[in-house]
């Protein structure tokens, strides 16, 4: 059977390469390609939506799209556990509400990275986080950086926050629950993500780079391919693969 995909955000990067896997794939058929001018009635008749926008337009596109019932795949990042708990609460009062699939990053070695420093967390009460991506980036922190330490922060829920002096400072980053986090906005790269993790007389760094956006091409499809048959409200592409990592998150 064939999925018909509405991708909001078609005219940008992430926006292009979806449509270019789309149209390059056997099983999924491009239905509608919004920008910022289209009208969001334009989704409707979709399997499946994509929404690779704007943080200040992803509310109000995944809104639409769930109470339509189109299942939607949200990559657009400025998504924090707060603000996808009210979308939850909205699905989950609404049996006719479309999934909703919060994927903050679609690369494989990014989500791996993520976890990875999820299960360190334990183990080290100095963590902080170094993001960098290119400098047309208009948000931050980046949504990894902040579904990595929200993930950090669960992680440590039995036994206290991660120890972040003089985090009054401004140099000192932004704390995420409870984890700093720093953020570069430089021109020559793409994104890139640091866990520092600090313990006695060592310390663990847990770092990813994105070279090219393909990174991102398996994570799209798979979620693209899962999202009409989900139901409810899901976080992290991690939650649509086996990492197979005991006691992870
Ligand atoms: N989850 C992941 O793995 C990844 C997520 N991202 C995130 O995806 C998002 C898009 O990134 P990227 O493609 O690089 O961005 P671009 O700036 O290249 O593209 C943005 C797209 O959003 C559209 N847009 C902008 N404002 C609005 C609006 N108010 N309403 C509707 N559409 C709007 C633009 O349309 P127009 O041309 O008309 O302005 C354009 O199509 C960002 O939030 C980014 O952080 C990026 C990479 C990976
Ligand atoms: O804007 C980007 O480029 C990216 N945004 C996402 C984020 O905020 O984490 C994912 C990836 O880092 C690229």
């Amino acid at each position: 059977m064939t999925i018909r995909v509405a991708v909001a955000g078609a005219t940008g990067k992430m926006g292009r390469l979806a449509i270019d896997l789309i149209e390059a794939s056997d099983d999924l058929e491009l239905h509608a390609a919004l920008d910022s001018s289209s009208e969001l009635d334009e989704m409707l008749g979709a399997d499946v939506a994509l929404d690779v926008t704007h943080p200040a337009a992803s509310a109000g596109i995944v809104e639409f799209a769930t109470g339509a019932g189109i299942p939607i795949v949200v990559g657009t990042s400025g998504w924090s556990h707060d603000r996808i708990a009210e979308i939850a609460q909205f699905v989950r009062g609404h049996d006719d509400a479309g999934a909703v699939l919060f994927i903050p990053n679609f690369s494989i070695g990014s989500v791996l990275g993520t976890a990875f420093a999820a299960l360190a967390a334990r183990f080290f009460d100095s963590i902080e986080i170094v993001e960098a991506h290119h400098a047309g980036k208009v948000d931050s922190p980046s949504g990894t950086a902040v579904r990595t330490a929200e993930l950090i922060g669960e992680a440590r829920a039995a036994i206290g926050p991660v120890s972040a002096p003089h985090a009054d400072q401004r140099a000192r980053g932004q704390l995420v629950s409870g984890v700093p986090v720093h953020s570069l906005r430089l021109n020559g790269l793409l994104a890139e993500q640091r866990v520092v993790l600090g313990g006695d007389g060592e310390t663990l760094t847990i770092a990813h780079s994105t070279v090219s956006s393909s990174a991102y091409e398996q994570g799209i499809l798979l979620a693209l391919r899962r999202a009409p048959s989900a139901s409810g409200v899901i976080v992290g592409l991690d939650a649509l693969l086996d990492l197979g990592l005991p006691g992870a998150p």
